[in-house]
């Protein structure tokens, strides 16, 4: 039997916020510590009073949330810890998780089993029983030092690996769990796959069975989009507690096309329309909703708080596109010298670094037939654009170090050359009269920092860093550095030197270092060719000279030169001869846009 909304009197429900956890665990790409703060502390704000921030589990095992120590070490975190009227629980896999927990002064865990066997093996690689008996000893040496205790069943509905989870399998864990003392046990349909009609009786088996509704939550997914009408449907049965996610952040990286929580908005909209109390602050949950999907540089997955945000012009309505504008370029291969394979498309060049054993490691062979490149590049009137690009995991580890071919630690004459051949280099890529454009497709090391940033535009995958790492083998970022402060500014570029931290791109893209970020290589490889077809509405003498108004800017702003290297292009702008005549042409002939790629494949056609 369920219970009816109008039978109870106390219309309100507790929501458990899940997004600093079980949202960001699931996101791809570093995302610094900091957001992660002001996530948990914009939440508060809303007024949710149960927020789960963060786990204590190996790097290894969930590299995103390796700053579980500096998260709860933060002075802010620590002074919400010490408010009892919240409720902070922090996700324990195993005693040595706790031990850390407990010194951090948190004051509730959870614990978490699954249902069924295919996915325990995957996500702890224990059987269901072994997962039992781990969430057992932490439980208990919590409820010892007093903490309370969370418990979460995963796979209610269904598993990715056995198909769907029998009843009495739930049924069994939940027991385990009030058993081992935990105060409530939340039941999550971990793959998102539930209706409304399994709800109903996988609440009814359990309530009929002894299990108190008092004592679970609601923990759906959105995978087949029905997790807000499940939330309905378990507070039709009787369920006064829900897990859910600002945004919808989350998925499970062990559940295969999970899609994330409910959302947070969604949960709270829902509950508000019906006159339940959430102590929630809806507008203040669509700021942070909104703002936390921008910071990800993702989808606000909440149709309420994109709904809102757009009707309260946080957010502008997204246009839907229905055949994404994809170009796949052909590129031809032109040379391939050890390490460096050149492609050419039209009038853009596609320089490969090619020595992925070696992290693309910059040889003395390398750079010197990338020099030959830009040299003989600098007067060839066929390229438009020069894209610098990296094969394999890494996008360049910078120097090379090896033993027997690196040129530290030899003799002075060997320090001058490799001084003259990276000063010559990166001066060459600075004042290319091309468009240079680095790609990104993965970490990059001090000289490889440097390749990517005398580069006129970056784009990056999103788990891409960039690393001065230098002063951590005892050198320091000499010759880059020209470039790198220059980009980064002087205070965000000694940090980095001094700290060596990987920066991720998203840290870049947020101080408008990186234009765009996309989430794998092959994606990458589309997102420039697709650049590539957009920079072709930009004249190619108009983009040099767009490229020396700034170096003029850069170098003697306000200055003599500056003022005499203005009224010289302005003169080359205007002139009869020059690229306005065919751009100014076109639009008074009711052009709207030139592909400027094809004038100049066409005036240079023989040569191309
Ligand atoms: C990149 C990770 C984290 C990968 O960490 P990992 O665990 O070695 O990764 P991996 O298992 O994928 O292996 C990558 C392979 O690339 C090699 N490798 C990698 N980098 C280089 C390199 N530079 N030179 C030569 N070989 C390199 C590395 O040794 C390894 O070779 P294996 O051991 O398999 O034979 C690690 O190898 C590492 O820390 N490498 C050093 C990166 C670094 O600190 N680069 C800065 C170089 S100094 C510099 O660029 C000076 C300059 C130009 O800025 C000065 C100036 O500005 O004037």
């Amino acid at each position: 039997m369920t219970t009816t909304v109008s039978s109870r009197s106390a219309a309100s429900v507790r929501i458990v916020e899940v997004g600093p956890r079980d949202g960001l665990q699931n996101v791809k790409f570093p995302i610094p510590t900091p957001t992660k703060l002001e996530l948990v502390d914009r939440l508060h704000k809303t007024g949710l009073t149960s927020i789960e921030i963060t786990s204590v589990v190996s790097p290894k095992a969930i590299p995103q949330l390796a700053d579980c120590r500096q998260v709860l070490g933060n002075e802010r975190i620590k002074s919400l810890m010490s408010d009892s009227t919240l409720r902070l629980p922090v996700l324990i896999p195993n005693v040595k998780g706790l031990d850390i927990a407990i010194a951090s002064g948190v004051r509730e865990v959870a614990v978490f089993v699954s249902a069924t066997e295919g996915f325990s093996k995957a996500n702890i690689n224990a059987t269901v029983d072994e997962g039992v008996a781990r969430a057992r000893l932490v439980a208990q040496k919590a409820r010892a030092t007093t903490l309370s205790v969370r418990g979460y069943v995963s796979c209610i509905f269904a598993d990715p690996y056995d198909g769907p989870t029998p009843q009495a399998a739930v049924l069994k864990v939940v027991r385990e769990l009030l058993d081992m003392g935990c105060y409530e046990v939340s039941l999550g349909d971990t793959v998102g796959v539930g209706t409304a009609r399994d709800v109903a009786s996988l609440f009814e088996y359990l309530r009929a069975s002894g299990v108190p509704l008092s004592k679970l939550a609601g923990h759906f997914h959105d995978t087949y989009g029905q997790a807000v009408s499940n939330v309905w449907q378990a507070y039709q049965c009787g369920v006064r507690v829900f897990d859910s996610s600002v945004g919808g952040l989350g998925g499970c990286p062990f559940a295969p096309g999970a899609k994330g929580n409910v959302a947070t908005e969604d949960v709270v909209y829902l509950f508000q329309q019906a006159g339940v109390q959430t102590g929630v602050d809806l507008m203040k949950l669509v700021e942070t909703g909104t703002w936390i999907s921008k910071e990800l540089n993702k989808a606000n997955e909440s149709r309420a708080g994109s709904a809102l945000a757009i009707k309260n012009g946080l957010m502008q309505r997204t246009k839907v596109i229905h055949s994404p504008e994809k170009f796949h370029l052909q590129w031809t291969l032109l040379s391939q010298t050890e390490g460096l394979k050149i492609y050419r498309s039209g009038v853009n060049i596609k320089l490969l670094l090619d020595r992925p054993m070696n992290g693309n490691a910059l040889t003395t062979s390398m750079i010197s037939d990338l020099t030959q490149f830009f040299e003989q590049a600098r007067d060839d009137k066929t390229i438009s654009r020069i894209i610098i690009f990296g094969e394999g995991k890494f996008f360049c580890t910078g120097m090379d170090l090896a033993k027997g071919s690196s040129p530290v630690a030899q003799s002075k004459s060997d320090s001058d050359a490799q001084y003259e051949r990276l000063t010559r280099l990166f001066e060459l890529i600075d004042n290319a009269p091309q468009v240079t454009i680095a790609c990104i497709n993965g970490p990059a090391f001090g000289g490889g920092v440097g390749l990517a940033f005398t580069c006129d535009i970056r784009i990056a995958v999103k788990a891409a860093t960039m690393t001065l790492s230098e002063a951590k083998l005892g050198l320091c970022p000499a010759t880059i550095s020209k470039y790198v402060i220059r980009e980064w500014g002087v205070a965000f570029a000694r940090e980095a030197m001094l700290t060596t931290r990987p920066i991720s791109m998203l840290e870049l893209k947020s101080l408008g270092l990186v234009s765009s970020l996309v989430e794998d290589v092959n994606e990458l490889s589309s997102a420039l060719d697709s650049y590539l077809v957009k920079l072709k509405a930009a004249g190619p003498t108009a983009s040099t000279m767009c490229k020396e108004l700034v170096r003029l800017a850069w170098t003697n702003a306000g200055g003599v030169q500056q003022a005499t290297g203005i009224k010289n292009l302005f003169d080359e702008m205007m002139s009869s001869e020059g690229e306005a005549a065919i751009g100014l042409k076109a639009f008074q002939s009711g052009q709207k846009t030139l592909d400027w790629d094809d004038v100049r494949q066409q005036k240079f056609r023989a040569k191309l």
